[in-house]
């Protein structure tokens, strides 16, 4: 599937050339018309006969990258000399590092951060438990958890491959939210080892935020956290991604003049990400919803392996259709696609209503491409940071922890998921909404802070919250 060359593929070609303006030239024109995106042209060193320079590309896929390589290559005047990827540059090392909050200078620094000094607030906590929260880095630390089931669209690629992810949603909660994150990665699927295993490790954290696990036991891990904790757990890829999907519909709605009760919803891929979305969208007031997976739509009366589709079946497709995403798209409002690259075709998105939104949020690659749908659509989503109305959960995670961890609240819940939908929608002004605004930027600061605040009211107002509404200020 065809998508614009962009930063996620981006090359830094070091390149010796002849000294001449045909050659700079040839060059230039080459990536042109390999259909190549000159980002960047640095000098490394000049000397009377040849130049080393750095041309930054960006390119579609690696099969592009090499043909470009090859072609520049095969060009008079120009050597080669190192490719490399800017992606694979910045994960050199790793993504996150662990810094000391307190220096530590001297004996006496060091007779306070550590033995003996530290003795006694072992046993001040030990005396208190609750005073873990004050005195440990608990109150501001996520355990982001991955089992390397479900990684981005990338199915079960295992523990270590899932890594690179976890970091990143780790930098992500540093970042937008202050939280810090850590990730971990476990070797191991037995549902039962998984939740003895956060279980135990639970002391050091004030929350939970599981990643990247399959259904359907993603939902039998997080339902045993939950009862066996109290601190948040939310498997970001369920809620989540919810709770910025509902952001997103409800600004949709209002560019196309729909409301969510009047809508027909098609949703692709009834795993974590889509059953979360269907039970967010259910509570919010849509109506007719189809959920469609490998095996087409489910439908009331039969028989499921899995108990979550049974559930699906029942509370969805009033009208009990049947058959593939083709047959059920008909008519629809809104494509919800969570599921797999490529799997929603140009011919099906013009046979769903007027105005439809389609949003294809499967990464990395999505259900169809903006640039195939977009000349049949009116609002378009994906889950990726190159393209307008970015619906991915970042733009969740991160200020739903930061408004949990601040109230100390026990478990995040409907409420709280909610009113961080809402938060989020709101930062786009209904001046401000366009077919390609619908929701805020990632980058926008106002974001986080929205949803933090809306969340840690919806706590006081469900009662989750640990403390006290004036020790929040001391935060
Ligand atoms: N944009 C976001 O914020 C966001 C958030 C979560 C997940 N996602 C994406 O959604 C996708 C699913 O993630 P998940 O965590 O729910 O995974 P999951 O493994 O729990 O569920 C995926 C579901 O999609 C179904 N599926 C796969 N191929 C299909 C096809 N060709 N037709 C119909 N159904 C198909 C699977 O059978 C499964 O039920 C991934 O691509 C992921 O990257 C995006
Ligand atoms: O990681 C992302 O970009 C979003 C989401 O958690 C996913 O699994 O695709
Ligand atoms: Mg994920």
């Amino acid at each position: 599937m065809a998508v614009q060359p962009t930063a996620g593929l981006s090359l830094i070609l070091r390149l010796e050339l002849q000294n001449s303006t045909a050659t700079f030239g040839r060059l230039a024109s080459t990536i042109g018309e390999a259909g190549g995106d000159i980002i960047a042209v640095d000098l490394i060193s000049a000397g009377k006969e040849t130049v080393v320079r750095d041309i930054t590309v960006n390119v579609y896929d690696q099969a592009h990258g090499k043909k470009l390589v090859a072609a520049l290559a095969a060009l008079p005047g120009v050597k080669v000399i190192n490719v490399s990827d800017r992606t694979f540059l910045m994960h050199l090392g790793g993504k996150i590092e662990v810094h000391p909050r307190v220096p530590v200078k001297n004996r006496d620094d060091l007779s306070m951060v550590y033995t003996p000094g530290v003795a006694r607030v072992c046993e001040a906590i030990r005396e208190d438990p609750s005073k873990v929260f004050q005195l440990t880095i608990k109150r501001n630390t996520v355990a982001v958890v991955s089992d390397g089931t479900a990684v981005l669209g990338l199915g079960d690629i295992g523990a270590s491959a899932a890594l690179p992810v976890m970091e990143g949603k780790a930098m992500l909660f540093k970042q937008f939210a202050g939280v810090d994150a850590f990730p971990i990665c476990l070797d191991n699927k037995d549902p039962d080892a998984i939740v003895d295993i956060v279980t135990s490790m639970a002391p050091a954290f004030g929350g939970i935020n599981l990643e990247d696990i399959a259904s359907p036991r993603c939902f039998y891990i997080e339902d045993r956290l939950r009862e066996r904790l109290d601190i948040p757990v939310f498997h970001d890829d369920q809620h989540g991604t919810a709770v910025v999907l509902l952001a997103g519909l409800l600004n949709a709605c209002k560019v196309v003049g729909k409301r969510l009760e009047d809508l027909k919803v098609v949703v692709v891929g009834i795993g974590a990400a889509g059953v979360a979305c269907t039970k967010i969208l259910l509570h919010a007031g849509v109506r007719n919803i189809i959920g469609v997976d490998r095996s087409g739509a489910l439908v009331r009366g039969e028989q499921y392996d899995n108990p979550v589709w049974q559930w699906y079946a029942e509370e969805t497709n009033p009208e009990g259709l049947r058959g593939s995403l083709s047959d059920v798209i008909e008519g629809a409002d809104v494509f919800i696609g969570v599921s797999a690259p490529g799997i929603l075709r140009v011919e099906d998105v013009k046979r769903m209503a007027k105005d439809p939104i389609v949003f294809a949020m499967a990464n990395p690659v999505p259900e169809i491409s903006p640039e195939d749908a977009e000349p049949y659509v009116r609002v378009m989503a994906t889950g990726r940071s190159d393209y307008p109305n970015q619906i991915n959960n970042v733009l969740c995670f991160p200020g739903i922890f930061r408004g949990a961890l601040d109230c100390r609240a026990r478990e995040i819940n409907e409420d709280m998921k909610l009113a961080a939908a809402e938060a989020i929608a709101s930062v786009v002004g209904e001046d401000e909404l366009s077919e390609t605004y619908i929701v805020p930027s990632v980058f926008n600061k106002k974001v986080a802070k929205a949803v933090s605040r809306a969340v840690i009211e919806a706590a006081f107002r469900t009662g989750v919250a640990r403390r006290e509404r004036r020790d929040l200020l001391e935060v």
